[in-house]
């Protein structure tokens, strides 16, 4: 029997613990988690997305704010208001929406955020923390700290002994996703558009997480039997079946093959996607704890 991971199960338990850990701060300390989700520009999608952390951060408990710029801001003020969100002791995380609209400088923005409220990982502080295993005091990019909430629901804690290949190496999710694996043990392969037969490093993968943003690129014969499979892309493609003009998404992964061959998989929509929230708001009441002097809890 193959195991379909339900990810907004997985992310409503992580949301509890959130939920909890986040009044017992408020309690303990008076301090209230406070996020700020900063935007430019009006992309669809983002609005979609940013719409609905705000959402769940109020669930939360959070103090949840919002900063919603026009897409020709430029990057000096995007720059202060980074650095007013700095110096307001209220907030505890900053996330700042990626892709920005050109020409803004992400990387100037994302470096320019404390590492201690970069709740997103992104500064290289936080990732040198990953990279040197140090995970006491850095924070994990969202994605790949969601993602191995299912490896160690699957696998446990300690992937001695196991193979793992991601495939992607961006420093949003391949990187850390590969660094997460090695810091449980496991043996670790990182592929990517350049590898030569992909398919059969894959075959090697007791863990295969595909993030390679390529629809349906993984297939049935690229798997080993039993094997864990991660799938982190998200592709909108059309679906004339349902319709003209239709759109439907879809993974890496061709789920329904691989399904047959896979012993644990996660679907797209409800898979990885939910948990990529819910790491964000773990995160965030994370870096509130430490700001107050507390314990965080464990995800
Ligand atoms: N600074 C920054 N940090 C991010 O983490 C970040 C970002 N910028 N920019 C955009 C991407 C994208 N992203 C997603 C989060 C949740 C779902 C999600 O919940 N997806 C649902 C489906 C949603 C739908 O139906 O469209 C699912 O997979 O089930 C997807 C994508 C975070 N991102």
């Amino acid at each position: 029997m193959t195991t379909v991971i339900d990810g907004k199960n997985v992310a409503a338990s992580v949301i509890q613990t959130v939920k909890s850990a986040t009044a017992a701060l408020e309690k303990s300390s008076g301090v209230t988690t406070g996020l700020a989700v900063v935007i430019v520009g009006d992309d669809p999608a983002s609005h979609a997305y940013v719409g609905s952390k705000g959402r769940m951060a109020k669930e939360c408990g959070f103090k949840s704010v919002q900063h919603t710029l026009p897409a020709e801001t430029k990057q000096e003020d995007l720059a202060a208001l980074v650095a007013t969100l700095n110096a307001d002791p209220s907030i505890h995380g900053i996330l700042v929406q990626l892709p920005l609209p050109k020409p803004l400088d992400s990387e100037a923005i994302i470096q320019s955020i404390l590492p201690e409220k970069d709740v997103d990982g992104l500064s290289v502080v936080n990732a040198g923390k990953l990279a040197t295993g140090d995970l006491k005091t850095g924070l994990v990019s969202c994605t790949p700290a969601g993602a191995m909430v299912f490896v160690r629901r699957t696998h446990g804690e300690d992937l001695s002994g196991l193979n793992a290949v991601v495939i992607g190496r961006s420093n949003l999710f391949g990187k850390p996703m590969a660094q997460l694996l090695l810091n449980a043990n496991a043996t670790v392969t990182i592929a990517h558009s350049r590898t030569k037969n992909l398919a059969e490093v894959c075959r090697n993968a007791d863990i295969l997480v595909a993030a390679v943003g390529r629809p349906e690129m993984v297939r049935a014969d690229w798997v080993k039997p039993g094997a864990t499979v991660i799938d982190v892309g998200i592709n909108r493609v059309a679906a004339p079946e349902r319709g003209e003009g239709r759109t439907r998404l879809v993974g890496d992964v061709a789920f329904e093959e691989v399904s047959a061959v896979a012993s644990t998989i996660t679907p797209v929509p409800g898979g990885v996607g939910p948990m990529t929230i819910a790491m964000l708001m773990a995160n965030t009441v994370i870096a509130a704890h430490r700001a107050a002097g507390q314990t965080p809890p464990q995800f």
